[in-house]
């Protein structure tokens, strides 16, 4: 009997693939594995649960039977894959069963980026990237007040814009000078920042966390400029790393992510890697866009028809209701200059576009009553991968 195709992970990277393949092809075997409880979530969700008032239990869109039979698959949850062994084509559990593959398919997303930060309760510094995370968060949030976020990211935005939902005031700290800095130029990012203090979030930006400690039954940060912030819960989103430990123990190419062509294949023709932990043809895109065109092109090439995946403009949407935004960043090697091309006060609304010397549009940015603009101007950006 064939050997199946196994999937790492049931993230939506892992799910997304399984649906694709079943489309083109119901026979072959498919077990997917995963360290999770391996119920269908939509994670983006995590970080605008409060405004939605939803719990951890209520954000799990299909548990894992139903997705079984949906996906006519083996899923197997709570369980480790400890490594790779490529030669043979199995993959070991911990704990030493092994499971052979036709085509296995890293899907392992990313772990949290941990700040190497002092202080008797460093390890008290909650992150959230999955389901179990966020229900620690929220049963840690039960009667606090203040919340200190580390990193003014799309993330950490997301999260302080929800907090406010339940009437916490969270300080969001960043060593960058205006928030998003990474995705939006100043003056759209302190337009940005504005609207978010006006909605109740506190900066302290151009600054780092440097220890937290246990004080008066709650934290004390220290911050880079000598000065101090007290908080109830310390929630740290300052970014992801791919997870690429078990790809490199086997002796796969890893960059920053688990490096694949534009066929997703790794560099041994069998082990394929999407989503979070993979570095496809230079880039890592930790988005849900990037993950939908690579599992249809994936999951073509595992059904019988190689196929490369190609990305339009994916323009990124933040959800912060206290300033809608929309970014679409231009590519890392860009030649090109930001201009503010619109900027409504009344109407609530600033556009931003990114333009080379020929005024061709490398990117932008949309934010509050702009952010409307999105599709007339994804039409005219480049296309990430073309
Ligand atoms: C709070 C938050 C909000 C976001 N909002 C947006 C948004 O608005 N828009 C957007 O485009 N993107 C957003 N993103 C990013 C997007 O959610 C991710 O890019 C996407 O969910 C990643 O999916 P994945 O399947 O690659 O990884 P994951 O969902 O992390 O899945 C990884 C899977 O691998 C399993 N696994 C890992 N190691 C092992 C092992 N050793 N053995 C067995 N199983 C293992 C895990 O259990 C898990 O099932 C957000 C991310 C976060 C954290």
């Amino acid at each position: 009997m064939t050997p199946p195709i196994v999937i790492l992970g049931s993230g939506l990277a892992g799910y997304t693939l399984a649906r694709e393949l079943r489309k083109l092809d119901r026979d072959t075997p498919l077990v997917i594995l995963s360290r999770d409880a391996a119920g269908f979530y939509s994670k983006p969700m995590l970080s605008n649960a409060f405004s939605a008032h939803r719990s951890a239990a209520s954000l799990v869109m299909k548990p894992v039977e139903k997705m079984a039979a949906e996906l006519a698959a083996v899923i197997r949850p709570h369980l480790e894959v400890a490594a790779l062994h490529p030669a043979r084509r199995v993959v070991e559990l911990a704990g030493g069963e092994e499971i052979p593959y036709r085509d296995l398919v890293l899907a392992l997303g990313a772990d949290p980026i941990r700040l190497p930060l002092g202080g008797d309760a460093a390890a008290d510094v909650l992150s959230v990237n999955d389901l179990d995370d966020f229900a620690r968060f929220a049963a840690r949030l039960d009667g606090a007040k203040r919340v200190a976020v580390l990193g003014g990211g799309l993330i950490g935005c997301e999260f302080a814009n929800d907090l406010l939902a339940r009437d916490i005031r969270p300080t969001v700290i960043d060593i960058a000078r205006w928030p998003l800095g990474r995705l939006l130029p100043e003056d759209t990012g302190q337009w940005f920042r504005q609207r978010l203090e006006a909605a109740g979030v506190s900066f302290r930006l151009g600054v780092s966390a440097t220890t937290v400690s246990h004080h008066a039954g709650g934290y004390r940060l220290a911050i880079s400029d000598g000065t101090t912030l007290d908080a109830d819960v310390v929630l740290s989103a300052v970014g992801l790393r791919p997870r690429t430990a078990l790809a490199a123990a086997a002796g796969l190419a890893v960059n920053r992510g688990v490096l694949t062509d534009r066929r997703l294949a790794s560099s041994d023709p069998h082990i394929h890697a999407l989503g979070d932990c993979a570095e496809v043809d230079g880039l890592t895109l930790p988005y849900v866009m990037p993950i939908m065109h690579q599992a249809r092109a994936l999951a073509a090439t595992l059904a019988g028809t190689p196929t490369a995946v190609s990305y339009p403009a994916m323009p990124v949407v933040v959800k912060t209701p206290a300033c809608p935004a929309v970014v679409c960043p231009p590519a890392i090697d860009a030649q090109g200059s930001w201009q503010i091309v619109a900027s409504d006060e009344a109407g609530g609304g600033i556009e931003a576009q990114c333009l080379d010397a020929n005024e061709k549009l490398l990117g932008f940015v949309l934010l509050g009553g702009a952010t409307a603009r999105k599709q007339a101007l994804a039409s005219r950006a480049p296309a990430t991968l073309g």
